[in-house]
């Protein structure tokens, strides 16, 4: 991978130039100038997805530099590196293979000299056998009674991939009741504990360090639940699974490593999903769909690898990206799809964008002096129209806005789908075109007001418009859909990460507070008061003792 500073570049100057000549740019008359503009900024991915990026503050000219800026900055060294097993993780020293995992062509993929392909059709073939045996009810617990309640015990990339995805392919799942504990909070587990019963529960222990703090402390507490009721520590190894990288400490925690799920250093947590990190959806949706779903990775995989910039959807949505983000200074994307299913959508790549690129050093290590990562957030459509959209369309700050639907629904109940998609479809509109002083006037005056009655009123009532979205429109979420989409938001985070000249494959910034955590753990145990942090500090761990 190249070490190129982006603002440097020919292009990020023509594009600077062009902000400025064009900063006043709106989308009203962008529409009325050119009525082919939709079939100009719009393209389909396969016969079931269709990308709308018309409605966003852009010409060809726009996309045109963006993608000047893409080739200056090699971002097509950047994709070959990944795709060839190259330790683009520098600060790890690690390669950045999730595309390996869904590989489904007969591609050898290199780290180190070897072939990773083989070891991966391993596991995945483990992860079919085990499935089989739990779903069928063949695998028994320890008082002969089939699996039906399967615990993940995991946080960050070991729980939110899963859970969102579980969630999303809610209609294709079986009869094994799901369950996720993340939280240290004992809370979470308690709650857990009490739905379900130590005879017919697995527990899947997943981490790929297994060490991390919250994830052991939950599964010695799940042990110890389970223990209390089986008595034998014979009988750990029918309930519990270990989705891991660290087999040494996977078996230090009693679990048979027959029981063991490998993956590699070269999976990223927030790109683990695909890996043995996804038994739990592989368990809750069948061996065969979980299959699905990464085939449909796969096809974006290979649309991303081979598509020209001009046509590739994950390169176009990063540079429109970047063009708000680092042009425009927009500080945050939401993520809005409509569809219930897909409610954990938006929380799952706040991580996987977040963590990836909230860097502010280069891959030189020097601070950066332009903007990276955005703020990543979304809640389902249409709760989000009745909590947060009021900013968005009214607001002060710009918002670029990503609003995914599905053409047909898994649930066609009475006129639910299509008064969802009316509001779909009314959304963008809202957004793009506004409402002027004019139109709010001539409402009035239509409903037998006159201008002198409603003057005071009327500013509150206009819709500047000009916000950007993009709307991707798919015929239904099915497993194979899902991996696509998912795949697509996970190539955008590469590319704009790739064009930041950031490392997007480590997250070191997740380390201080665990190290801070681990050394005000021990203070809490002993009654003595406190003073070894700042005020502030000292002053809340002293309260806390005073009170607990
Ligand atoms: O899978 P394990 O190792 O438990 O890590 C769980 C999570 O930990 C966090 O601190 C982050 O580093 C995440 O990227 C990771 O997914």
């Amino acid at each position: 991978m190249k070490n190129i500073n982006p603002t440097q570049t020919k292009a990020w100057k023509a594009l600077e130039a062009h902000f400025a000549a064009n900063k006043d740019r709106q989308l009203k008359q962008l529409f009325a100038a050119d009525p082919a503009r939709f079939d100009k900024f719009s393209t389909t991915f396969g016969a079931d997805v269709l990308v709308d990026y018309s409605k966003n503050l852009i010409t060809q000219e726009t996309l045109d530099l963006l993608i000047d800026l893409a080739k200056e900055t090699d971002l097509a060294g950047a994709i070959d590196a990944m795709f060839n097993g190259e330790k683009i993780n520098q600060t790890e020293g690690r390669a950045v293979l999730h595309v390996a995992l869904r590989n489904k062509a007969d591609r050898e993929i290199k780290v180190d000299g070897k072939d990773v392909m083989p070891e991966v059709k391993a596991v995945l073939a483990k992860i079919k056998g085990f499935c089989e045996k739990v779903i069928g009810g063949e695998w028994k617990g320890y008082t002969g009674k089939p699996i039906q309640h399967v615990v993940n015990i995991g946080i960050g990339g070991s729980d939110l991939g899963p859970v969102m995805i579980c969630e999303a392919l809610r209609p294709y799942k079986n009869h094994l009741q799901m369950h996720f504990v993340s939280n240290v909070d004992g809370t979470h587990i308690a709650e857990t504990l009490k739905q379900v019963d130590p005879e017919t529960t697995l527990f899947l222990v997943a981490s790929k360090t297994f060490t991390t703090q919250e994830t052991m402390t939950n599964a010695h507490t799940a042990r110890d639940w389970f223990l209390k009721h089986a008595g034998d520590k014979a009988h750990v190894a029918k309930h519990f699974a270990a989705l891991s990288t660290n087999g040494k400490a996977v078996a230090e925690f009693g679990i048979d490593t027959n029981n063991m799920f490998e993956f590699w250093d070269w999976v990223g947590g927030r790109y683990s999903s695909w890996s043995a990190i996804g038994m739990p959806i592989a368990l809750s949706v069948g061996f065969d769909n979980f299959d699905a779903l990464q085939r449909g990775a796969f096809e974006m995989d290979k649309h991303f690898a081979t598509t020209d910039f001009a046509q590739n959807i994950p390169v176009l949505l990063a540079l429109i990206g970047i063009w708000y983000n680092n042009f425009y200074g927009a500080e945050t994307e939401t993520i809005l799809p409509y569809d219930q299913y897909m409610h954990r959508f938006a929380a799952y790549f706040q991580q996987g964008n977040m963590e990836s690129n909230g860097k502010f050093v280069d891959r030189n290590g020097n601070p950066v002096d332009y903007q990276t990562g955005p703020i990543i957030w979304g809640e389902p459509g249409t709760n989000g129209q009745h909590a947060f959209y009021q900013l968005i369309h009214q607001g002060t700050k710009l918002i670029p806005s990503d609003f995914l639907a599905p053409a047909i629904s898994h649930n066609p109940i009475g006129d639910h789908h299509p008064k969802l998609l009316a509001n779909f479809f009314a959304q963008t509109e809202a957004l793009a075109f506004g409402k002027s002083k004019e139109q709010v006037e001539a409402e009035f005056v239509a409903a037998g007001k006159t201008l002198e009655q409603v003057k005071d009123l009327v500013p509150f009532k206009v819709f500047e418009g000009n916000r950007p979205t993009n709307s991707i429109l798919f015929k239904k979420l099915t497993p194979e859909t899902l991996g696509a989409l998912i795949a697509m938001y996970e190539h955008k985070i590469f590319v704009q990460g790739a064009i930041w000249n950031i490392f997007s494959f480590d997250q070191w910034g997740v380390e201080l507070g665990k190290q801070l955590a681990n050394k005000i753990l021990p203070e809490l145990n002993t009654s003595e008061t406190v003073s070894s942090h700042d005020c502030s500090t000292n002053g809340l761990i002293n309260t806390w003792k005073a009170w607990k």
